[in-house]
């Protein structure tokens, strides 16, 4: 018997709250799924169904849920002082002690953080902090920043503009001015017929390109995910960042890596940036650097922009209410240090990283799987119509048909959360996950392939 009256939840919901990416209307047809609690991989709805978070809440829940230590330092804290802005010549011991922490586990070019309340503030604070390096430079026609399309960077105006997404862009007006796109290093998109080492030079070169149509003297920065998530775990070939780095090189523009969701471990690094050896000069964050327990974001600023923002730039006028919140900053404390004492970076670089590339990689022998990746603890699955000799020969189902629902449905109604980017079927789970756990997980996993592939058997569409 539910302790929670979902119906009436449901209502209430449907009658005042506007969701985020959501159609309210659509949505208030059918109601939403009220979740209550949650502990280690574990969440359960109103309705008392227990469900495995293949997703980490939304790609952060890095330490997975319950954690009361992370409870008790926002209780501690907020006994304190709950509040104070760091405007105005002040500051306070939490924002103090993270920064010093951040700058002690991030790469050795940075000595300098800044906060913000989320990735789309951190990377907004990316556009003006890279725009104001090179006026005090005496270089104020650099104002262009390259990203890729299909890149999610957040959904304020700069975030959104930076994203790559065109639904995003359809409505607003977007991207603002001074804020260009080249494609996405996507093998299974663009690279057939050649190798992934080719296409990787290849898919940089695009950023040459771009850079010579636009004028390397009108060029701020390049921005990029190291792994593409909510584009659908785009994993770029191993050739592709450092051909990257050497371009930004050579034109001496900044290399901004937004590791919202590829920090804080889900790599198996502290930062991404580190596998992929590059050496970007500003770093987003947000999501792993508390869990998600309580909102913070903000930019690891390399020595090269610092030093010039803080020698000659004198006052930088932008910033956030909440920048450097005393609670939020306790919390993501709490958080590090639990990633630290529980050696989860180890354990997803050396044990359950390479446990699940092994048993993920098996899924690609289902009849409905035409390709599956995954690096740390991101993964992704193709759904097709057919397998070809190659997988650019795969033939994929007509979007329309919404397979990546259909499977999204079977795998919530059995008891997991994975993601569906159109056909692409994804997963980031907590980095507490075990051996067993992943066993667990992927043995529902195709489970639910099996029935959806039996569904679609059903519906003609194979
Ligand atoms: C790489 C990256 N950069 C910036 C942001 C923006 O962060 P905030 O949301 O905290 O402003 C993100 C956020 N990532 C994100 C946000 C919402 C939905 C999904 C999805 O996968 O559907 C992904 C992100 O993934």
């Amino acid at each position: 018997m539910s302790t929670y009256d979902t119906t009436a939840i449901q209502k209430l919901d449907t009658a005042h709250y506007l969701h985020p990416f959501t159609d309210h209307k659509a949505l208030g047809e059918k109601g939403a799924r009220v979740m209550v609690r949650g502990d280690g991989i574990y969440l359960w709805d109103s309705e008392g169904n227990k469900i495995i978070d293949g997703m980490s809440g939304l790609w952060c829940v890095n330490v997975g849920y319950g954690r009361t230590s992370i409870s008790k330092a926002v209780y501690a804290q907020m006994e304190t002082l709950p509040f104070y802005n760091s405007f105005f010549n002040t500051t306070n011991v939490p924002a103090v002690r993270l920064a010093a922490k951040l700058v002690q586990i991030s790469p050795p070019q940075f000595n300098h953080v800044y906060f913000a309340g989320s990735g789309s503030e951190g990377n907004d604070t990316n556009v003006r902090m890279v725009r104001r390096y090179w006026d005090v430079l005496g270089q104020p026609q650099r104002q262009v920043i390259i990203s890729r399309h299909n890149a999610y960077h957040g959904s304020t105006m700069a975030g959104a503009s930076l994203g790559g997404m065109a639904g995003m862009h359809e409505q607003g007006g977007l991207p603002i001015p001074g804020i260009v796109h080249i494609g996405q290093p996507s093998y299974l998109e663009s690279g057939k017929g050649m190798t992934e080492e080719a296409f990787g030079i290849e898919a940089a070169s695009w950023l040459e390109k771009k850079i010579l149509e636009v004028g390397a003297d009108k060029v701020a920065a390049f921005i990029g995910e190291p792994i593409q998530g909510a584009g659908g775990v785009i994993i770029p070939p191993s050739t592709y960042w450092p051909e990257i780095q050497r371009i930004c090189d050579k034109y001496g523009i900044l290399l901004i890596a937004d590791e919202v969701i590829c920090g804080f471990g889900r790599l198996g690094r502290w930062f991404a940036s580190e596998l992929f050896g590059i050496k970007p000069d500003l770093i987003t964050f947000a999501k792993g650097v508390t869990s998600g327990y309580v909102p913070l974001g903000g930019v690891l600023v390399g020595d090269r922009v610092a030093k010039v923002l803080i020698e000659q730039g004198g006052e930088f006028n932008h910033g956030f209410t909440y920048s450097g919140h005393p609670v939020a900053c306790a919390a993501a404390l709490e958080n590090i240090r639990i990633i630290e004492d529980e050696k989860l970076i180890e354990r997803v670089a050396n044990e359950t990283g390479p446990y699940l590339k092994k048993r993920f990689a098996e899924l690609a022998d289902h009849p409905l799987v035409g390709y599956a990746d995954s690096c740390g603890f991101v993964a992704g699955l193709n759904l097709v119509r057919s397998k070809g000799a190659t997988v650019h020969d795969n033939v994929a189902f007509d979007e329309s048909l919404a397979v990546g629902m259909v499977c999204r449905s079977y795998m919530f109604n059995n008891g997991m959360i994975m993601r569906a980017v159109g056909d692409r079927m994804i997963i980031a789970p907590p980095l507490i996950l075990t051996t067993a756990q992943i066993d667990e997980m992927l043995a529902l996993i195709r489970h639910c392939l099996d029935l959806t592939y039996a569904d679609v058997k059903e519906r003609g569409w194979l």
